[in-house]
């Protein structure tokens, strides 16, 4: 109500301007004839003009009508001549000069204007803040903190993110009773980053692990503080953490981090950085001055942390990483379970099929797609929601996602399992490679498609020339197993083709271990690099070693990948077994990739 009050006295300001204008045009057509100077002027002559006002343009006035009836018709001429008034004055015509009152013209050609950009400035404000700004509140802005005093999410609401979920846990012992974690010695985290691809459900573990610990929840999101005003992200930033203080223990999360972290000086095309440079070193502060034994936990999410300015990252700051992942097949069950508790379906619903039908999706595409289901199953007049409204649900929403390139679809996925799975089976075959701990055909980000964890088992200083080549023939792997199965290839190993090179350039240009160019560096300081070019001096080798340093290159990689060849050839079964395995499961590790990967025979 009180919104509909606010807008009415524009629309009578609005209307009152237009009434006005409305009126000028009528007055102007109806009363007034509006003639040539020329006919004024033989009018003039004519003795039929009897009053004029001349204003700076136009002359307006008086003059006997044509039928002689008597009566006086208004009119009015544009232009006009600076000896007019020695031939009014010759005609015995009443004249007066009129400074043309403009008064009322200026006021609305500029209260107007001014009026509407107020009041998209004001929407505008609306918008951002999500609420009623009110103009007498401009300055103060304590309601822009969302303050939640229960939060009824827990742990049980959030699946299909167990990782997370553990790390999680400590922070709700610590919040429920604080001194008793602090006595113990426990060492209190001060800042906590949920780093994940969007939709994964960051917001709402922060939320569960305020509902579990049941503290107030304190949100804000990175982009609302960076306000268009100078110096209010700042002071809401210094408000947040006095009314978290006030109300500890607590938890304070900051949505989209990187709208606010970005790295400072890496402002967007528009300018108002200085402002957001502003709120985060507020922010920055703020963590620094907090004592985090008050029970005050900062919680933030990104799905960009390589883009957050460092200074956010560091030790006693946001130096607490969970990792939270797109779930695989087992995980968007659990959470499907989730979401159909709240829905009536049909006995025996086979979530199984479902998470199998949604690869790569997300938590929040998963609760869509129960929503989808529920609603077409109302539409359709049914009491339950059958695994045909689900099957419906998930191709709109797969085309949805298709739309913005976030699946691949079967074949691709065929591929990227075939793919992982060559490098996998070479890594194992050949001695001195990193022993592989997880293979996980699940996109993460827009560039891999998949992946093959690889840890090294121990530092390592010095690499030997047969571990460099076993590197690059693991690397090279993937595109061997897409050639073998499918006698064709993809642009899915671009990344391993470019570090391969990378190793074998080094190998011929810098280590010295091809026997044809010989044991020479041919390595230069980096920062050297562009002063070089500047002061135009050459390579420091000629055209031909050039060219022996390409053909050594090739040389190396061609052999590698016809070993990598063999060895998947030799080992077929494991790759095509492991591969039906990991498009079923998405992601193979510990005690099943380890049966899997004992398969592998080394003879290549
Ligand atoms: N792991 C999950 N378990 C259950 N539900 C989930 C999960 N992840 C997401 N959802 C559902 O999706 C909704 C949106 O998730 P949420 O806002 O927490 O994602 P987010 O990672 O914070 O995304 P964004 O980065 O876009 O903010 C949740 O309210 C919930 O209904
Ligand atoms: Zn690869």
């Amino acid at each position: 109500m009180e919104k509909r009050h606010r807008f009415s006295a524009w629309y009578i300001l609005i209307g009152i301007w237009i009434v006005l204008i409305v009126q000028n045009i009528i007055f102007s057509m109806t009363q007034t004839q509006v003639i040539p100077y020329s006919e004024f002027l033989r009018l003039l002559k004519e003795d039929r003009i009897t009053e004029v006002s001349v204003r700076s343009n136009q002359i307006q006035g008086k003059m006997k009508s044509q039928d002689h009836s008597g009566g006086d018709v208004l009119f009015r001429t544009i232009k006009v001549d600076p000896e007019i008034s020695d031939l009014l004055d010759e005609h015995g015509v009443k004249f007066r000069g009129e400074i043309e009152s403009t008064f009322l013209r200026n006021l609305f050609s500029w209260l107007f204007p001014i009026m509407m950009w107020i009041g998209i400035w004001y929407l505008v404000m609306k918008r951002m803040s999500g609420q009623q700004p009110g103009f007498m509140t401009l300055g103060r802005n304590r309601a822009k903190i969302y303050m939640e005093d229960e939060v009824n999410v827990t742990f049980e609401d959030v699946a299909g993110v167990d990782e997370a979920k553990q790390e999680l846990v400590e922070i709700t012992d610590f919040l429920e009773s604080p001194e008793r974690f602090t006595q113990l010695g426990g060492k209190i985290p001060r800042g906590i980053l949920l780093v994940g691809p969007p939709g994964t459900g960051k917001t709402l573990l922060a939320r569960a692990v305020a509902g579990e610990s049941r503290v107030p929840f304190f949100s804000m999101s990175g982009s609302e503080f960076v306000e268009m005003f100078v110096g209010l992200g700042a002071s809401r930033v210094r408000d947040l953490f006095v009314q978290a203080k006030e109300k500890a223990p607590c938890i304070i999360f900051i949505d989209e981090l990187d709208a606010l972290g970005k790295v400072r000086g890496f402002g967007g095309p528009v300018g108002g950085h200085d402002e957001r440079e502003q709120t985060l070193n507020q922010l920055l502060v703020e963590m620094d001055g907090f004592d985090p034994s008050v029970g005050v936990i900062l919680m933030a999410a990104t799905n960009r942390p390589e883009i957050l300015d460092p200074a956010l990252l560091r030790p006693g700051r946001f130096d607490r990483h969970v990792l939270v992942d797109r779930p695989d097949k087992a995980g968007r069950k659990a959470i499907l379970k989730v979401h159909l508790k709240n829905i009536t379906c049909e006995e025996n619903l086979d979530t199984d099929v479902i998470a199998g039908m949604t690869p790569g999706m997300v938590g929040a595409d998963l609760a869509n797609i129960v929503n989808e289901a529920a609603l077409l199953a109302v539409r359709k007049n049914r009491d339950r929601v059958t695994m045909q409204e689900f099957g419906e649900a998930v191709e709109r929403v797969v085309a949805g996602l298709e739309k913005k390139n976030r699946l691949i679809n079967p074949e691709e996925r065929r591929i990227v399992a075939h793919h992982e799975m060559g490098h996998a089976v070479i890594a194992r075959a050949l001695p001195g490679t990193d022993p592989v701990r997880k293979i996980s055909i699940i996109p993460r980000g827009i560039a891999a498609l998949g992946y093959t964890m690889q840890v090294p088992t121990e530092d390592r200083f010095l690499m030997k020339k047969s571990e460099l080549l076993n590197k690059i023939c693991t690397l090279l792997g993937g595109r061997a197993a897409e050639e073998i199965v499918f006698s064709d290839i993809s642009t899915g190993a671009h990344n391993d083709l470019a570090r391969s090179t990378d190793i074998a350039r080094s190998m011929v240009r810098e280590y010295g271990m091809s026997s044809k160019v010989g044991q020479v560096c041919f390595a230069r300081e980096k920062q050297g690099q562009f002063l070089d070019l500047m002061q135009g001096r050459a390579q420091e080798y000629s055209e031909a070693t050039a060219r022996l340093i390409d053909a050594e290159v090739r040389e190396i990689i061609d052999g590698q990948y016809r070993r990598a060849l063999k060895i998947l050839t030799g080992n077929r079964p494991v790759l095509d077994s492991g591969a039906v395995l990991l498009l079923d499961k998405e992601k193979i590790e510990g005690a099943e990739l380890e049966a899997l990967m004992d398969r592998v025979t080394s003879a290549g």
